[in-house]
């Protein structure tokens, strides 16, 4: 198998660093014979080429057989909003030009750390949704785009096509009929043309999934009901971003942002990366949660090497490691807080 692997910006090369030490520890146990090759992306990359996705970084993901990223992003992009080349462009450059078209966004809670959920137990015990986040099309990549030329006014377009909806879609239901058969596309139907073509499609491809019971719901709606009553939910469909929002707002169930995984999916290439930033404040210090991109790990293994007992052994370990405690300073809850690098080397050594 080989892996390239795009650490990033900011915590992203400490927590790459802790899913390397865990697949190692997998290959190890299960015999397989893994080969890494390393990559720049994001400011990183700006720094060594100019370009936050260069093209020898899509040279080492397209001979990968699954890519892991980390995280880019860096404040001195953040703070200067006229900045001309961003770390973003190339997280989003890299999903493009990968095909990338559906980010899988599970949301689970883990039986040791419901009851330190600000929400209340009965609410989140049992949580098990799972959001298809449309990640080629919408807003982030629709043109026009930019500033009229006195720069006093911006805009962005939001565009998406039947084809763009159907395969995303068709996705969705094929993972509910494997689920709770309960699908709800999530959109702004009562105000946006975009929304209207999503529930337009998604109505026209329901009859082909009988068994598969479709809700529509407006977005804004959604990021209520997701934390009043997040047990109501099975599969959500959705663009690209109300999906992008809406699951850092899940990660509340689950406990916290560092704890949550996704694969991003298209019909050629699989790349697995948590769903959280580069965190800056946290960078080099040690202490950032790995557990997104290690379940990220165990996701890869699933989705784009059908390994389901590598993947299970992970999500063992990790689950073991929440009862004992061996857990960073964002779900200690008070307790003893273990640094990024030695929950990473517990995992591997109890793997
Ligand atoms: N996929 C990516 O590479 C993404 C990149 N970004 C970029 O990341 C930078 C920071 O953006 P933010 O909005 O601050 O989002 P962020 O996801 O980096 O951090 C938001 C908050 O989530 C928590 N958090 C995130 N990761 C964590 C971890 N591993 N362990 C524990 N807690 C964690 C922290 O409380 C943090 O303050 C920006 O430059 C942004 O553009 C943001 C989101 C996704
Ligand atoms: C640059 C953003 C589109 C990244 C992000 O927030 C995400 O993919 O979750
Ligand atoms: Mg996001």
């Amino acid at each position: 198998m080989n892996i390239a692997l795009l650490p990033g910006d900011g915590i992203g090369p400490e927590v790459i660093a802790q899913a390397v030490k865990v697949i190692q520890a997998v290959a190890k146990k299960f015999g397989h014979t893994i080969h890494f090759e390393t990559a720049p992306v994001g400011a990183a990359a700006i720094d060594l080429t100019g370009d936050p996705y260069p093209e020898s970084t899509h040279a080492v993901c397209l001979r990968a057989d699954a890519v892991l990223f980390g995280a880019i992003g860096d404040p001195k992009y953040d703070n200067d909003p006229k900045a001309k080349v961003r770390p973003e462009q190339g997280l989003l450059a890299m999903r493009k030009k990968l095909g990338l078209f559906a980010n899988v966004r599970p949301t689970f809670t883990f039986p040791s750390l419901v009851h330190k959920s600000p929400l209340k137990l009965d609410r989140v015990d049992g949580v098990d949704f799972v959001f298809f986040r449309e990640l080629t099309g919408g807003i982030y990549f629709g043109e026009p785009r930019g500033r009229n030329e006195q720069g006093t006014k911006a805009f962005d377009t939001n565009v998406y096509t039947k084809e763009e909806i159907t395969r995303l879609a068709r996705m969705g239901f094929e993972a509910a009929q494997k689920r709770r058969k309960l699908l709800t596309c999530v959109d702004k139907a009562n105000v946006l043309a975009t929304s209207r073509l999503w529930r337009e499609t998604v109505q026209e491809l329901a009859p082909e999934y009988p068994d598969v019971k479709v809700e529509y719901e407006f977005v804004d709606a959604v990021a209520m009901r997701l934390i009043q009553w997040p047990k109501a939910y099975d599969v959500l469909i959705t663009e690209n971003l109300f999906g992008d929002i809406l699951t850092d707002e899940a990660s509340v169930i689950s406990g916290s942002m560092g704890l949550m995984p996704s694969a991003s999916l298209g019909t050629e290439n699989k790349l697995f990366e948590p769903i959280h930033g580069s965190y800056p404040q946290a960078a080099g210090k040690d202490i950032a949660n790995p557990l997104g991109t290690i379940l990220s790990a165990a996701m890869m293994f699933d989705y784009a090497f059908d390994l389901k007992d590598e993947a299970a052994a992970i999500s063992d370990v990790v689950n073991r490691s929440l009862s004992e405690g061996i857990v960073t300073e964002d779900i200690a809850d008070g307790a003893k807080a273990y640094k990024t690098s030695e929950v990473g080397d517990w995992l591997a050594e109890n793997l």
